[in-house]
């Protein structure tokens, strides 16, 4: 297992440690979403703070209920954060509605911080989380807005059309993806079979691909928020894109191996397992 690096913090001479937020809905059951950000920004080093778009009633099982924000209440919380603490990276998961991703988008277009879509579609048992009708939104007017888009599979076929069997596919999605702006795009193989988790990063010019032993756990609710939150939070730190990708996935890839059942259903990835490896 390689131990990603941590986010130096200040040696308590008064400064603060890097700032993150996260712009995503709220999973009750703690492993997903918001609180699943907010844990991998703490266990990597960095303040993580948070704009509620949505509350979902949701367990092992799956989503039994979601409500959206108004978006006066989106972008209340974005300024109050942004006004007074400042952000240093932005990560978005979960928007819910068309007008919420031109709510955020709008917000993100004058921030000067990176910012990682995590463009959340469905979750892991196919509870829809983005109206249809929110796609467009993403394409046109969200993922101009990304340093790093991080698509999973479905995810990638619903916004470019773009279905992938392989890595040959994950090339061409990536290809449709960085169409829409963003400036680089990780296509993300969790889904794809084999004995790896590979992963393409991709800015059109230069090719990352990342790989780790795919862990047979059936425990991996959150995975892609805690990628996301992870590459945020590097970001932040002063990493570059591929550096930052490359240690996000070694978080996520611990996480996932010390991953622990919750509930009759799908367990959370363990977002402590750092802590318990090196303390
Ligand atoms: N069983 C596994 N073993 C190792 N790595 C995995 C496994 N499943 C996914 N990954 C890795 O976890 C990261 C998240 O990918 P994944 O495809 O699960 O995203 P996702 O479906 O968006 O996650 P979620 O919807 O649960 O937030 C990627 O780096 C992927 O390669
Ligand atoms: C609030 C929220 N945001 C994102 C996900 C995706 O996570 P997963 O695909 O693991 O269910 C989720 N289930 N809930």
């Amino acid at each position: 297992m390689v131990l990603p690096p941590r986010i130096p913090r200040p040696s308590h001479d008064g400064s603060a440690p890097v700032r993150v937020l996260t712009v995503a809905g709220s999973d009750s059951g703690g492993g997903a979403g918001i609180q699943a950000d907010l844990k991998t920004m703490l266990a990597l080093g960095a303040h993580g703070m948070s704009v509620i778009t949505a509350v979902t009633a949701q367990n092992s099982l799956g989503v039994q209920g979601a409500w959206e924000l108004p978006a006066e209440a989106v972008r209340a919380q974005f300024r109050s954060v942004a006004d007074d603490i400042g952000v240093q990276a932005v990560k978005t998961g979960m928007l819910a509605t068309a007008e919420l991703v031109e709510t955020v988008a709008a917000l993100l277009a004058d921030l000067p911080a990176p910012v990682v879509v995590d463009p959340v579609g469905v979750s892991k048992h196919g509870d829809p989380l983005l109206a249809t009708e929110a796609l467009d939104a993403v394409r046109t007017k969200l993922l101009p807005t990304a340093t790093v888009a991080t698509p999973n599979l479905d995810e990638v076929a619903q916004l470019t059309g773009v279905r992938v069997e392989s890595e040959n596919d994950q090339r061409r999605a990536a290809g449709a993806l960085l169409g829409h702006g963003p400036r680089w795009a990780l296509i993300k193989g969790g889904h794809l079979p084999g004995g790896e988790a590979v992963d393409l990063l991709t800015d059109g010019t230069e090719e990352h691909w990342l790989r780790a032993p795919r862990h047979d756990n059936r425990h991996t609710h959150g995975t892609g928020c805690t990628l996301a939150a992870a590459i945020a939070t590097y970001l932040a730190g002063g990493y570059e894109v591929p550096q930052a990708v490359t240690a996000a996935k070694d978080y996520v890839t611990g996480a996932i191996a010390a991953g622990f059942p919750l509930g009759a259903g799908i367990g959370p990835v363990d977002h402590g397992w750092l802590r318990e490896g090196t303390d």
